[in-house]
């Protein structure tokens, strides 16, 4: 069966995908599901094989076997810039430019849209992330951690991605930033932008509807937020229990 008849009605979907870094093998086989609009967690621990799953996902690794579907069509052999306009977004765990200003790095997650777009694209954004719009003129690389990363969210954002992957989005932030994230991704993300979150960082599971245990390269157990949380496996990987 193809990813696309899995489940012809997910956004995305993932069947027996396997890649990796020249000799190495990281993922072994990752059958996968978004729906539209959904929270999807990515849990798992270190070199799980998490980030290596997104940048497949986004095409900046090739998939070596198995498929990838995006609303029912294959795009695995699609490069990234095609994928993004489709309605993919991917924030990376480093997400912004540093020597740019703040303006020109949100003006660049929607380098495919006409000026006029991403000037009100641009308001819209400012509205909901007040902080940034006092700076916007100024480098990214003045930014506090926290602030950065809301400018990488804002980034991706403008381009109102059907699916956005996002990595990791709590790395190097202190925990009161960490809740701060969560929050704007929570009154920031519209009913049309699914989210597929990479994360280490348990008070994600919040935010999501269902979730994946990856282990070394494979799907550990999948199930609905509540499952997760309850989920021995799952207190294993990250507390140790
Ligand atoms: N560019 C690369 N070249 C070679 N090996 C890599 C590269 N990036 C990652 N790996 C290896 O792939 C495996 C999976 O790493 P990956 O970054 O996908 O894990 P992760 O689950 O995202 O972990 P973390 O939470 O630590 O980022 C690890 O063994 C890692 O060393």
């Amino acid at each position: 069966m193809s990813a696309a008849e899995m489940n012809a009605a997910a956004l995305l979907s993932l069947r027996d995908v396997q890649t990796g870094y020249g000799a190495l093998q990281v993922l072994w086989g990752v059958d996968l599901e978004v729906m539209s609009g959904e929270t999807v967690l990515l849990l798992g621990a270190n070199s799980a094989g998490k980030s290596t799953l997104l940048r497949t996902l986004i095409g900046l690794l090739p998939c070596w076997r198995g498929e990838i579907a995006f609303e029912g069509e294959r795009i695995d052999r699609l490069a990234p810039d095609q994928r993004i306009r489709r309605g993919m977004a991917y924030m990376s765990e480093l997400g912004v430019f540093p020597t740019l200003s703040i303006d020109e790095n949100i003006a660049l997650g929607g380098y495919f849209l006409s000026d006029a777009q991403i000037r009100k694209r641009k308001e819209q954004l400012f509205a909901l992330f007040p902080d940034l719009a006092a700076k916007r003129r100024d480098a990214a690389g003045t930014l506090s951690g926290g602030q950065r990363k809301m400018l990488g969210i804002a980034k991706v954002l403008i381009s109102e991605p059907k699916l956005l992957l996002m990595d990791e989005p709590s790395s190097g932030l202190a925990p009161v930033f960490v809740k701060q994230v969560i929050e704007v991704l929570k009154t920031s993300i519209g009913a049309g932008t699914a989210l597929l979150i990479a994360e280490q960082n348990v008070a994600f599971l919040e935010l999501a509807d269902r979730g994946y245990l990856i282990d070394h390269g494979k799907v550990r157990l999948s199930g609905t937020r509540a499952e997760l949380e309850a989920s021995d496996a799952v207190r294993e990987t990250y507390f140790g229990l």
